[in-house]
């Protein structure tokens, strides 16, 4: 029997990212093969018309699997019974610029926001928000939309993480798809903390086959957490098409499941491993088809308790400033 169509709802539809996630969704990249995707795209209003000449594309690729598009300016009709939403449409960063410069500018736009997909989306519905500060975002969303299931709610740690899955394959001379059990913890800015603790390659250790502590600790973790920024002073340009795939990742394995694999996300805290509840923070996961489960019991030495604590004080920082605001 046919699915249904998925309707997916997918802001700043004319910016760099999108112009490469909106035709990889319409080709079945998150949810497969089989399922038919309505695209809601949601733009302002003076952006409206480059989205149409994006539409006008996605036409001329004739993707069996799109079955409709709308285009809109207003959050709560592109909102409406969503079951999947792509929160992207934001100012991004340029040259000189950190990630939490961005947060006053982008904190009306997560608002009102919140407050659509509160009144409009599907209960069901699986939010990723990639517009930066991505978890502080997502928290301000989760705050403005009291009546929409927080859980469902989550901020992109996965280009950190696939960042840092190049990086130790990499180093390790062993491919890419054989490493598993890498987490990437904190915030999506220079706080954050790949942690190689509990990493595998072929199933054995990935610090024992590395086996350079120095490298871990001088090289790769700065590695990773300033990509961001080596990309926009080569690209002159803010990460898009990788941007763009990791979004693709996150919510695929979100729908699809990992089979075991970790991965890692910005979820609401449930208050392990010292995360404050109210911060959206990124943890290791597995999924299996519509859940995430976080990965519990890890032991937490001195080096990654003081990692995290750094990362966890610049996330309470940040919702402070916006309630100072
Ligand atoms: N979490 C992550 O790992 C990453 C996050 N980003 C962030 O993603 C965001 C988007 O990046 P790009 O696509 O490169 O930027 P872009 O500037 O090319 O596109 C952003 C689009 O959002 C639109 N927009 C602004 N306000 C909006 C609103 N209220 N409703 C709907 N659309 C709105 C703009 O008109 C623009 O077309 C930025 O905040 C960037 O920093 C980028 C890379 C990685
Ligand atoms: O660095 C930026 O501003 C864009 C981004 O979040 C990333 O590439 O990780």
């Amino acid at each position: 029997m046919p699915h249904s169509a998925k309707r997916v709802t997918v802001t700043g539809a004319a910016g760099q990212i999108c112009y490469s996630l909106l035709f990889r969704l319409a080709k079945g990249d998150v949810f497969g093969p089989d399922q038919p995707v309505i695209l809601q795209l949601l733009e302002i209003p003076q952006a409206l018309p480059a989205v149409r000449g994006v539409v006008m594309e996605l036409e001329d690729c004739a993707f069996p699997l799109l079955a409709g598009v709308v285009v809109t300016d207003d959050p709560a009709v592109a909102f409406r019974d969503t079951d999947a939403a792509f929160l992207i449409g934001a100012r991004p960063r340029s040259k000189g610029m950190e990630r939490r410069d961005l947060l006053l500018a982008n904190a009306e736009i997560f608002k009102v926001q919140g407050q659509a997909l509160d009144k409009a989306a599907r209960r069901e519905a699986r939010v990723i928000v990639v517009g930066n500060p991505a978890n502080t975002n997502a928290a301000i969303l989760a705050a403005n939309a009291p009546g929409f299931p927080t859980e469902n709610i989550t901020a992109m740690l996965r280009l950190d993480h696939n960042r840092a899955l190049s990086q130790f394959a990499a180093k390790a001379g062993v491919p890419v798809g054989s490493l598993d059990r890498v987490a990437v913890w904190g915030n999506h800015s220079p706080t954050m903390f790949p942690d190689w603790r509990f990493a595998t390659a072929n199933g054995k250790s990935l610090p024992d086959l590395i086996g350079d502590g120095d490298w871990y600790k001088s090289k790769l973790i700065p590695t990773v957490a300033q990509r961001g920024t080596a990309v926009i002073e080569a690209r002159g340009a803010s990460s898009a098409a990788s941007a763009a795939n990791a979004a693709i990742d996150h919510m695929r394995d979100w729908f699809q499941g990992t089979n075991g694999r970790w991965v890692s996300m910005g979820v609401p805290s449930d208050g392990s491993y010292g995360i404050p509840k109210g911060l959206i923070c990124g943890v290791p996961v597995t999924c299996t088809p519509g859940q995430y489960h976080r990965v519990t019991g890890l032991p937490i030495d001195e080096f990654a308790r003081s990692m995290l604590d750094r990362t966890i004080g610049e996330l309470k920082e940040e919702l402070a400033a916006i309630a100072k605001s």
